[in-house]
């Protein structure tokens, strides 16, 4: 998407030298746009773990391109296994990250070390590429679920719940991908934002770039958007995800369980976006069999804003002694799901459905 003008992808490969891997540093927005440099496997390793990327297709993308790194380095066997298991461990809930190293791994084990590192950038690309059209489909077959609700110019209030936009992908993003387009059709479509502690992806990240395409939204506490949905104010959540079960239970950012229920006793319809590279095959119970990431206690503790003198300041809001749990995703059942926006259509959220349409990767 393009940023003052600029089109960007959350990731790219560097046109000068090009072999180093490019990212805009998500820790640094709302507040600067720093764009980093990626010059080792590990330090992918690193910007995976500390958020640098973050959203699931962009997790998996990264890693690929982490592999790539590795093969360049040192193209070995035992070098590519590295590879796959450093960047494997980094985050365990987005499924995308497993996704990737398998297609890397298979791209690569077959060749001589010499064909690696050209196979590698090649494999990551063409990841880059598809996740990129995957999107844009996402965002097609999305759309009616918008228009249908803006008759007669009516404006349509979309609450969505972290960030699943293009800097959660490598671009055009899952979630927000049916709004960018609604806007861009000419539907007056707003954005509830909920903030998403404790991270705040919704508040620096989502209000971010709906500014920056023009698309009108609210920020809102995450606490606030049941109270949206009870006053009317809200036709549909769209959601992302990092992990859906062959049965259509969701892991989402923490917070999305509850987003479901308010929609559920509010009678809001709730959809979740999704490249079908988000599909965990091998498992059905989300609630037993997905694996939620416990991040560290300082993320709750502390928040990290501007200060009003312009600086980064980073704030302590919990008392020093009192102990915090950081349970990073939950999982919405399929019964809470209205139903999935994938690149290939809309879907109940059941593995009757899944199983139709995706018969060729089940
Ligand atoms: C398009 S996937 C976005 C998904 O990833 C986010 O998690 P995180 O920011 O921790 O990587 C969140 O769950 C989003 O819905």
């Amino acid at each position: 998407m393009k940023i003052d003008g600029t089109p960007f992808r959350s990731i790219w490969v560097d046109d000068t030298d090009r072999w180093s891997v490019r990212i805009i540093d998500q820790t640094k927005l709302p507040w600067s746009i720093d764009l980093a440099r990626l010059t080792t496997m590990e330090g992918v390793a690193h910007a995976i773990k500390a958020m640098l990327v973050r959203g699931a297709p962009l997790i998996g993308a990264s890693a690929a391109y982490g592999v790539a790194l590795a093969m360049r380095a040192d193209a070995s066997d035992a070098s590519l296994a590295n590879a796959i298991a450093v960047l494997g461990a980094t985050r365990p809930t987005a499924i995308n990250l497993r996704w990737a190293l398998a297609r890397m791994q298979q791209a690569l084990q077959p060749l001589s070390p010499a064909a690696r590192t050209a196979a590698a950038y090649g494999e990551a690309a063409a990841i880059c590429d598809e996740d990129v059209a995957t999107n844009q489909a996402i965002g097609k077959h999305g759309l009616p679920l918008i228009a249908a609700r803006a008759a007669g110019g009516r404006r349509v209030n979309v609450l969505t719940h972290c960030n699943a936009g293009w800097i959660a992908t490598v671009d055009w993003g899952t979630a927000l991908a049916p709004i960018y387009m609604a806007h861009d059709a000419g539907i007056d479509v707003h954005v509830w934002v909920e903030e998403t502690r404790p991270r705040n992806q919704g508040a620096s990240l989502t209000a971010w770039e709906l500014g920056k395409h023009g698309v009108n939204h609210t920020v809102i506490a995450d606490n606030a958007g049941g109270h949206m949905m009870q006053r009317g104010d809200v036709d549909l959540v769209i959601v992302g995800t990092d992990r859906v079960t062959r049965a259509g239970d969701v892991a989402n950012k923490i917070g999305t369980y509850l987003k479901a229920l308010a929609a559920r006793d509010n009678g809001v319809p709730f959809w979740v976006a999704l490249p079908s590279s988000t599909i965990d095959w091998t498992i059905s119970d989300g609630l037993a069999d997905i694996p939620i990431e416990e991040r560290a206690a300082s993320e709750v503790t502390t928040m990290t804003g501007r200060a009003l003198d312009g600086s980064i300041a980073t704030i302590r809001v919990v008392p020093k002694d009192s102990p915090a749990a950081n349970p990073a995703f939950d999982v919405t059942p399929a019964r809470l799901v209205s139903g999935l926006i994938t690149e290939r259509g809309l879907c109940d959220a059941n593995e009757f459905a899944l199983r139709e349409m995706f018969r060729d990767i089940a």
